[in-house]
């Protein structure tokens, strides 16, 4: 099972990173932390005159595809983002399986003004700290990943620290638990994280069960207008699309023409 093994691995490299510098000590470079998040929902939620809001992703690599991309410069991808209308980004900071790097938050930080989401595989306190002292305004909490209990305990810590988050789910059962968490961002993610497989129509069957209010994020495989129009009417707010900008020739024009897809 391939989530059960990214999570074994990052909590390995996990605990050797909280050896060589404790919470504690990491935490104190809050204090002189530049980065105070950003109001991500006002970012995310879709309105009459921007009702699409994409979040586009940062990503070398992933375990579906191997490589994506060979000439990969994030800060420049996320420069292009940013000009071209992007509602925030996503930065994939795992490194073994999506070639990832916290730091690719701090330097696009210094260089881009979008807000910032810290896409990795969250199981653990230090991990939402490391996420604030290098940039993000939001992280991911997978809940095919975590206990209830567990969700419950990283998401209120990261509304403490004041970092949103968006709570991916790929069921019900994942629903079930977002709900008692009293998640406000719900990504429904269309890959299944064990077997890769894509379920385009996800969306249809789990947002009428999401309750009113919530911001809905469309993840994965969406790659041309017509996806993103229909996943639009029937309730998503935003979409996080990776791949697919990564391997366009222009993401300026892919990334406006999906912006404006209902003009
Ligand atoms: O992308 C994968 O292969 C993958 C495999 C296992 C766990 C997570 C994975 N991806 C993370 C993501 O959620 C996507 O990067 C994100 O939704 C964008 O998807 P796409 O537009 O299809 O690149």
């Amino acid at each position: 099972m391939i989530l059960d093994e990214i999570i074994e691995k990052t909590k390995y490299d996990l605990e050797r990173r909280k050896v060589e510098l404790p919470l504690d000590l990491l935490g104190r470079s809050l204090s002189s932390n530049p980065y105070a998040p950003r109001d991500v929902k006002k970012f995310l939620t879709s309105t009459k005159e921007e009702p699409i809001r994409i979040i586009a992703e940062v990503k070398k690599a992933s375990p579906s595809k191997g490589i994506i991309k060979e000439d990969f410069d994030p800060i420049a991808i996320a420069q292009e983002y940013s000009a071209n209308g992007a509602n925030a980004i996503s930065v994939l900071t795992e490194p073994h399986y999506f070639k990832g790097n916290l730091e690719y938050l701090t330097q696009i930080r210094r260089y881009a003004p979008t807000p910032l989401l810290r896409k990795d595989f969250i199981v653990d306190k230090y991990q939402i700290v490391e996420a604030l002292v290098y940039g993000a305004d939001f992280i991911l909490l997978i809940a095919k990943a975590l206990s209830t209990k567990e969700l419950k305990e990283l998401y209120e810590y990261a509304l403490h620290l004041g970092l949103e988050v968006l709570f991916e789910i790929h069921d019900k059962e994942d629903l079930t638990k977002a709900m008692k968490c009293g998640a406000n961002i719900i990504g429904i993610n269309h890959r299944n994280l064990d077997t890769f497989e894509m379920d385009m129509e996800l969306c249809d069957k789990l947002i009428p069960m999401i309750p009113n209010g919530k911001i809905i994020v469309a993840e994965s495989g969406v790659s041309n207008t017509e996806t993103i129009k229909r996943l639009s009417s029937i309730g998503a707010d935003a979409f996080l699309i990776g791949e697919h900008f990564m391997r366009v020739p222009s993401i300026k024009e892919e990334l406006q023409s999906f912006k404006n897809a209902l003009n």
